[in-house]
């Protein structure tokens, strides 16, 4: 067991008991308590394999927030909000009343003690209910905050906060090829919900969103399935809807030297509240799918730098085999100049690395018979300008794979510290000492 402060990945018993919301209804309170009680894991090394393991929980509190190296879900729910006040007040308040609800349906619980059926027959239900009967599916709710909470668009410094903006936190440039979206991009506060449960992360997302009304407006908001990298060592890499193991050279969590490089912040790298923190960049993807499904296998395997069945570097053999950056095959370099591991890797960005968290997304199709679907790419880095920025711009410029995708969606957030007991989201920006939850409408 973990102590609760802590959401370092800890190995935990193999075969945690499931626990149903409606059996934790009103019986305990804080995160540790429901977690030693139910008997239940507060977090683990290993990725659930299967349905009997839904009744994980990751803690929620810790000097990191969840959700970020914490091994990835099979499933996400992403929302941009835009905040509708000038209130700080309000805003404090919002953030505060969130915390608490995550701090409840990370464990479990109903987002409000009397939640779907206990305010009685005359009230609105405080928990839409969708989630009952389901256990906490290692849901990890993680906020961040964009550069217009700061400074709007127009300048006005809203919540007396832009002189702690981090310099990190500016607007990505343009890259070549971008095709932004607007109604797609930007926000000034998001919450990525994952879960290994749609309903429990749609769940967690619907419940704060709908407290938040009058305070903020979901601006957009993106479903994900079937994780698109591993960020644990104990995890298989998973496919992405090319078809190619993805996820194979990202930074996992047991790397801590290189974890404390590239994903947390140093409270001494600019803005001392931000340490501890990271930055989430968002990149919705556009894969196209049908030119890609045309493709000829060599062709694919070519613009990834990669096989396709066993993930290995071309000229490997397996999976974790090194890139072999230098050799020359019969026609050519064996990875291709303008293949993607190759422009993406740190021996070709001066040891630039980034922490990957994306989900695969379908949404349809786009009105013309074509599948509407991608990778919604989520990155975390300690410095977004020095790590995200050249290694997309080197991608955009270069990579073979640009003719089967289209970059429609962009944004940028500074993501905290983690959370103590005590303390709310985004308390060490605000500067608000701990105290009770405001009892804010329901
Ligand atoms: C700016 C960063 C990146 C974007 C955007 C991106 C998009 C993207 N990637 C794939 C598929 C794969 N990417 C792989 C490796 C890989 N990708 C990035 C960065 C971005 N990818 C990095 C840093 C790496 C690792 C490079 C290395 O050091 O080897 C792979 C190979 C497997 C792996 O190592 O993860 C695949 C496959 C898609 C489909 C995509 C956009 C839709
Ligand atoms: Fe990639």
């Amino acid at each position: 067991m973990s102590s609760p402060d802590s959401n370092e990945p800890i190995q935990t018993s193999p075969q945690p008991a499931k626990i149903s919301r409606r059996r934790l209804f009103g019986a305990v309170g804080a995160g540790a308590v429901i977690a030693a009680g139910a008997g239940a894991a507060v977090g683990r090394l290993t990725a659930p394999e299967s349905a009997s393991e839904y009744g994980d929980v990751v803690a929620f509190h810790g000097e990191h927030q969840a959700g970020i190296v914490t091994p990835a879900q099979d499933r996400m729910h992403f929302v941009a909000f835009d905040v509708t006040t000038d209130s700080r007040d309000a805003l404090v308040a919002l953030l505060r009343k969130w915390t608490e609800m995550a701090e409840r349906m990370t464990v479990g619980e109903e987002a409000h003690p009397d939640g779907a059926i206990g305010a009685g027959e005359y009230k609105p239900p405080s928990d839409t209910g969708e989630a009952l009967d389901l256990d906490a599916c290692q849901l990890t709710l993680t906020i961040g905050f964009g550069p217009s909470l700061f400074t709007t668009p127009d300048g006005r410094d809203r919540f007396g906060i832009a002189d702690k903006r981090p310099t990190a936190l500016v607007e990505l440039p343009k890259f070549t090829g971008d095709a932004l979206e607007p109604a797609r991009s930007g926000g000034d506060i998001c919450i990525q919900a994952c879960a290994n449960d749609p309903q429990v992360a749609v769940h967690a997302i619907r419940n704060l969103a709908r407290v938040g009304f009058g305070t903020v407006a979901v601006k957009w908001s993106q479903l994900g399935f079937g994780r698109t990298s591993s960020t644990s060592t104990s995890q298989t890499t998973p496919r992405n809807l090319f078809g190619f193991k993805d996820g194979t050279r990202n930074i996992k969590a047991e790397e801590t030297s290189t974890v404390s490089d590239f994903v947390w912040v140093d409270p001494k790298d600019d803005q001392p509240w931000m340490g501890g923190g990271s930055y989430l960049v968002a990149r919705r993807i556009r894969m196209l799918i049908e030119p890609w499904d045309r493709t000829v296998l060599h062709e694919q395997e070519r613009v990834i730098g990669r096989s396709k069945g066993t993930g290995a570097p071309l000229g490997q053999k397996a999976e974790f085999d090194e890139l072999d950056l230098d050799s020359k095959g019969p026609r050519g370099p064996l990875i291709d100049k303008d293949a993607h591991v190759r422009l993406a890797s740190k021996e070709e960005l001066g040891g630039i690395q980034i922490l990957r968290r994306g989900y695969n997304f379908t949404d349809g199709s786009d009105g013309f018979g074509h599948l509407d679907a991608g990778l919604f790419f989520i990155a975390y880095c300690r410095d977004p300008q020095k790590q995200f920025v050249p290694m997309q711009q080197s991608l955009a410029h270069n990579d073979a794979m640009n003719e089967y995708i289209k970059h429609v969606g962009s944004a940028l957030f500074a993501v905290p510290p983690g959370v103590r007991a005590g303390e709310f989201w985004g308390s060490s920006l605000f500067g608000a000492p701990p105290g009770p939850v405001a009892e804010a409408e329901k």
